[in-house]
């Protein structure tokens, strides 16, 4: 099937890529012209793993072509996936919705035929509706249909979850159309049996502001029993890993530590509190006010933490960070729990030298004033402590005595509880959680 992807970040980007992998004939639109340039040649302007070999193979096929112009995406489809950005709106909870609406705005005066536009990005409940009206004011004798297709990948495994996700959901209007061309597209994943819930928009938009509200909820609910732990001097690990193996609960996204960033759920939870006190129903979500509360404690945790290593004052002390990135396997810093620190910590009077695998020259232009080090060694030379802040497997498998010989003082605060604590223990360091 033809195909448009409107917005190639990394949901679109790897939506568009797995899409020509699937078989069909894809043209991804992008608005910012170097990352259009970038993608045309086969080169992700981010890291995915798999990503970049995925869409080489496809642009040098032909099955995958990038484009700017909404003329030509207006002519070469009657299918459009809309996975431009939702961001937080500047000092407010609520999502940003103008990517979403110029988009809308800008494609269907342009179209010729009918047309179905499924929407990827994560908005509000209500958004498909709102952009259905705003679509069939905008259309010109051509029928217009919106659904949404909420998008549930985790960056790092983008492909393997777009590919053989969980399950897919379509919120789609009466009629049927954009249910049959949905099960089109998706007919290879809906042999292997993967789940297929068809439901009405506003359902759908809630699925997914929901699951990424409950699983924020579950890193903050051990991150607060970690407080309790903290106090009671209870181990947290332990408890996770016993609490876990109750089916019902189940072990995963019960890590604690340094919590949640990104450019996903701190805002969707956020987002959705919002739309809830629009529709008034404000108090539902007011759990989420703590959900957030206790994620961010964990970075002034953090920090406090680090000034107590380091004898009650940051003044004056050299700080290593390693890692940046929101999470391993990811170059994104968009709300990066690890920056936050650093920024913090350097604003106390430290110097903090920070080192990512991936990351670099993401926290640099988010973080221009802190030091970056070509690698993890040379960011702990002469620290006071080293923070490990993101587990990328380099930092997993560091040798403590190595790492011993080039810091000043022999403390580590490991913030994704990734290392070895009695290896570290053993090679003489102060090991933190
Ligand atoms: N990053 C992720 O892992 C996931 C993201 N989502 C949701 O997907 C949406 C996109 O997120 P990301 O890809 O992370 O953001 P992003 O910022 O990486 O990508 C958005 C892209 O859309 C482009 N764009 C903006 N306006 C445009 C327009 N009018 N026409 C064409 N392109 C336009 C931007 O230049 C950018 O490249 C958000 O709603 C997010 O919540 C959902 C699931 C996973
Ligand atoms: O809507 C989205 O964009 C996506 O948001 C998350 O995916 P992602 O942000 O890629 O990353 P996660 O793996 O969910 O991790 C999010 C944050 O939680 C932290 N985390 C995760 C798990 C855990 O046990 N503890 C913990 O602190 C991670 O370090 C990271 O900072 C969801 O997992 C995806 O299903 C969803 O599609």
């Amino acid at each position: 099937m033809r195909m448009v992807v409107l917005g190639l970040g990394y949901l679109g980007a790897t939506h568009a890529a797995c899409m020509a992998e699937l078989g069909h004939e894809v043209l991804g639109i992008e608005v910012v012209a170097d990352k259009r340039e970038l993608l045309a040649k086969g080169e992700v302007p981010f890291y995915e793993p798999g990503l970049p070999e995925l869409l080489e193979r496809h642009i040098t096929s032909g099955q995958l072509r990038v484009s700017g112009s909404y003329s030509e995406a207006a002519e070469f489809a009657d299918v459009f996936f809309v996975a431009v950005g939702t961001p937080q709106k500047k000092g407010e909870y609520s999502a940003d919705l103008k990517y979403v609406d110029a988009a809308i705005d800008e494609l269907v005066p342009l179209l010729s035929r009918d047309a179905v536009i499924f929407g990827k990005s994560t908005v509000p409940v209500g958004t498909a509706q709102r952009l259905s009206e705003r679509a069939h004011a905008l259309a010109d004798e051509v029928d217009v249909e919106i659904a949404w297709n909420p998008e549930f990948l985790r960056e790092g495994y983008a492909i393997k979850d777009t590919l053989h996700p969980d399950r897919l959901v379509l919120g789609a209007f009466e009629g049927g159309r954009a249910e049959r061309i949905a099960r089109e597209i998706y007919q290879t994943m809906l042999n292997d049996g993967t789940p297929f819930i068809v439901t009405d928009p506003p359902s759908a938009e809630l699925v997914k502001t929901s699951a990424n509200a409950f699983l924020a909820t579950k890193i903050s609910f051990i991150n607060a029993i970690a407080e309790v732990c903290d106090a009671a001097g209870a181990d947290i690990g332990a408890v996770a890993d016993a609490i876990g193996y109750d089916a019902r609960i189940g072990r995963k996204f019960l890590n604690a530590g340094l919590g949640f960033g990104g450019g996903c759920l701190p805002k969707d939870i956020r987002a959705f509190m919002a739309r809830a006190g629009e529709l008034g129903a404000a108090e539902a979500l007011s759990f989420l006010r703590e959900v957030d509360n206790v994620n961010m404690r964990r970075r002034t945790r953090m920090v406090e933490l680090t000034r107590e290593v380091c004898g009650g004052s940051l003044l004056g002390a050299r700080i290593a960070i390693l890692g940046s990135a929101f999470k391993p396997e990811s170059d994104d810093v968009r709300d990066s729990p690890a920056l936050n620190v650093a920024g913090q910590i350097q604003l106390q009077g430290a110097s903090v030298t920070v080192y990512d695998p991936k990351a670099m020259e993401n926290s640099r232009r988010l973080f221009p004033t802190l030091d970056y080090a070509p690698s993890a060694l040379e960011a702990c030379e002469n620290a006071d402590a080293v923070l490990v802040l993101t587990e990328w497997p380099e930092f997993v498998t560091l040798d403590p005595r190595q790492v011993a010989e080039t810091t000043r003082k022999r403390n580590v605060i490991d913030g994704r509880m990734c290392l070895d604590a009695d290896e570290w223990s053993r090679a003489g360091w102060t090991y933190r959680v």
